[in-house]
């Protein structure tokens, strides 16, 4: 029996970034004949590379950062939809799903095909998804592809309008092996006090 979905992409040399965004880099730095003891791994990499939460403070200079972010929504009870084919979702997409009730809502968008490259086209989130989804009561929105918005937009409008609403933003979850249905997520942010964001392990569990 599954009793858990890992949606995460892993963390590896190689891993695709956003184009000139740092490398993602792991390194024994000190290894156990030089320490006596232990390896000691050294991370590098982009917060925003592979499944990550985002922070306000990544597109709003005064918005709040990792540590200020309420750690509830980050685990709880989630509903997977898919949306294919799609160029962009708004909320006459949105309208044709039941998300009465639903807090945290992932789109299984299926837009990013060849998860060894970053892609160079996404299904993005259009303006009005965010206030749909903020009457509906959806408090966290998870996508499968690197932004909720297009890959080259500089206005970032979804992620304004979704921040506006107060519905925090989860990137990069796999979700090309997921029924839609409900399911539990766990995918806590990491403490990091100053950051515009987190790597997470993001984790999908059925209901039972
Ligand atoms: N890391 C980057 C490097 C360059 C340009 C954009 C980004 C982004 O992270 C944008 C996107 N809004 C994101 O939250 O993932
Ligand atoms: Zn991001
Ligand atoms: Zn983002």
């Amino acid at each position: 029996m599954t009793t858990m979905f890992d949606i995460s992409r892993p963390l590896v040399t190689g891993v695709p970034t956003w184009p000139g965004d740092t490398p993602f880099s792991y390194e024994v730095s000190w290894t156990k004949e030089q320490s006596g003891s232990v390896n000691v791994g050294k991370l590098t990499m982009s917060i925003h590379t592979g499944t990550h939460i985002d922070a306000p403070f990544h597109f709003d200079n005064e918005g709040r950062k990792v540590m200020e972010l309420d750690l509830e929504l980050y685990i709880g009870l989630a509903r997977v939809i898919e949306i294919s084919g799609k160029s962009s979702i708004g909320a006459e997409e949105l309208k044709a799903f039941e998300l009465d009730g639903i807090t945290r809502l992932l789109i299984r968008t299926n837009s990013w095909t060849n998860p060894n490259e970053f892609p160079t086209e996404i299904t993005y989130l259009r303006d009005d998804a965010g206030t749909y989804l903020a009457e509906k009561g959806i408090r966290l929105i998870g996508v499968d592809v690197p932004s909720v918005d297009p890959l080259d937009s500089k206005e970032l409008a979804a992620h304004h309008t979704l921040h506006a609403n107060d519905i925090h933003i989860l990137e990069g979850i796999d979700l090309a092996k997921i029924a839609p249905g409900d399911y539990e997520l766990i995918a806590l942010p990491l403490p990091l006090v100053e950051a515009d964001g987190s790597p997470v392990r993001a984790i999908l569990r059925p209901l039972t």
